[in-house]
């Protein structure tokens, strides 16, 4: 079938000016782990209330630290996970209710590039048969000849020449750029509209990564495509993208314009994953100490308010402190205090693990309870992070203290300087749906005036 013959055809009342992809609070959650002793244990929250359009002809990036739900993301665009919630419209049909079968007229459409060559290539089939593989699934190739044709011409516009030498030959002979750009004539063959490529150059070496984002561009010109792009790796988003959103457990802490978002990014966690990467233009830095402390949490026990809180070098009293922030606070205090001080104070803060932690507040049993409740309140505020900010009571009661804090909103993103932030620094507007942040309440925090960010002092 010819891409004109594919464009003719009727599946859909598609308005021009209409998003090509739109997506409205998606969520993917997978099961529970359980745990040893069974029980279902917490959903992972993979995907979790996602929201943005595609254009035509654009290229949205997906960028994100491991484990921030990017592929799960890009899985669930395309169906290839079902989603559990949300919207999802392409070319205006609503795609979250239909079947496998009812996708399969589309999926020509939906093109997907993998990161590994070799998990994405057939090592049996020869390189003809291989990419020319989805012509046949979709009925896309009159007969072996023209399957061979179209694959050739495949072949040349990823720069294979001449493809006629490479049709019968297997993929474990070619190297590894050559391989991918098998990987990109296989996703393209049946003339896709919407390409989502994940990670498409992160196997490869150095040297032949931009060769094959350059051919990527290229492509998407010759062949009409739109690109959603997942990768972890912001020079590669800088070098590809029209916009990107970036993705944090789950969802965006900020989406908009790839070049709003490099020159003036506005939610902590952008900035410190600008701060990451070396660049060569003068006046910024290579490396600063901005960078996010500690690992990406869980995505089954996001943290409570904003989830990037506990490593947010600007989080204040509202950003959804919790009573694990403050045993790790204690942990981290512990690591950075001399010997003879973490004596004495684990002598009168008792072991942590010995501590009843809940979300809204820690339970310290102490035989000295009035000596350890004034301790606290007095080094509290100087333990390294803000969680003491956002405790309202610390009471000495028979055999223990306990320690309350308030619960606190999740940000909700904002539409502000060109694009969207959810940071409660700009405003503390709640998300509503965000039914594991505990019961803050909303009716106090109206006129809350938040402090101003660091960086604009
Ligand atoms: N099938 C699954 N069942 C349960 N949890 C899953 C499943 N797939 C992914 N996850 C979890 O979902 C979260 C997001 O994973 P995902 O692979 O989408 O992130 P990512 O940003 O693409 O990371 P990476 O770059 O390492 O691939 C992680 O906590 C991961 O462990």
């Amino acid at each position: 079938m010819s891409e004109s013959s594919q464009n003719d055809d009727n599946r859909a009342p598609s308005d021009a000016d209409a998003p090509l992809l739109s997506v409205e609070n998606l969520q993917t959650h997978f099961p529970g782990r359980g745990s040893l002793f069974g029980g279902a244990g917490d959903p992972v929250r993979a995907v979790d209330g996602v929201s943005f359009d595609v254009a035509k002809g654009e290229v949205f990036g997906l960028v994100g630290e491991s484990g921030s739900g990017k592929t799960t993301l890009g899985r669930s665009l395309l169906k290839l996970i079902q989603p559990t919630g949300g919207h999802l419209h392409y070319r205006g049909i609503d795609l979250m209710p239909l079947s496998e079968k009812q996708m399969r007229p589309l999926r020509s459409e939906l093109g997907l590039i993998f990161q590994d060559p070799n998990a994405a290539l057939n090592p049996a089939m020869t390189i003809a048969e291989g990419v020319g593989h989805p012509l046949r699934i979709h009925g896309l190739a009159e007969n072996r000849a023209d399957e061979r044709r179209q694959v050739a011409e495949m072949l040349d516009r990823v720069g294979l020449h001449p493809p006629g030498s490479f049709l019968d030959r297997y993929p474990e002979e070619l190297s590894g750029g050559q391989k991918q750009r098998l990987v990109i004539a296989r996703a393209l063959i049946t003339r896709p509209r919407l390409v989502i490529a994940d990670e498409p150059v992160a196997a490869l070496d150095m040297s032949v990564r931009a060769r094959v984002l350059e051919l990527m561009l290229e492509l998407k010109r010759e062949l009409d495509l739109t690109y959603i792009l997942i990768t972890h790796d912001l020079a590669t988003a800088r070098f590809m993208c029209d916009r990107i959103g970036i993705l944090y457990l789950g969802n965006f802490v900020e989406w908009g314009g790839a070049k709003t978002l490099f020159d003036d990014p506005k939610h902590p966690y952008t900035r410190a994953l600008l701060d990451a990467i070396p660049l060569p233009e003068a006046g910024r830095r290579a490396r600063t100490k901005r960078l996010p402390r500690g690992e990406i949490p869980d995505a089954a026990r996001p943290p409570a308010g904003c989830r990037f809180h506990p490593r947010c070098r600007e989080a204040f009293e509202l950003c959804g402190w919790e009573g694990r922030d403050l045993v790790e606070a204690l942990e981290r205090r512990w690591t950075e205090v001399d010997a003879d001080t973490f004596e004495q104070e684990l002598a009168l803060v008792g072991k942590l693990a010995d501590a009843e932690v809940g979300r809204d507040r820690v339970r310290f049993p102490s035989g000295d309870a009035d000596k350890l409740a004034a301790w606290l309140k007095e080094q509290g505020p100087n333990l390294p992070s803000r969680v003491f900010s956002a405790v309202t009571d610390v009471t000495a009661e028979r055999g223990g203290v306990t320690v309350r804090l308030r619960a606190a909103p999740e940000p909700v993103a904002q539409w502000g300087a060109g694009r969207h932030v959810a940071c409660h620094l700009y405003g503390i507007h709640a998300r509503a749906d965000g039914d594991h942040v505990g019961e803050p309440d909303l009716e106090a925090l109206r006129d809350y005036q938040p402090p101003t960010p660091s960086w604009q002092q």
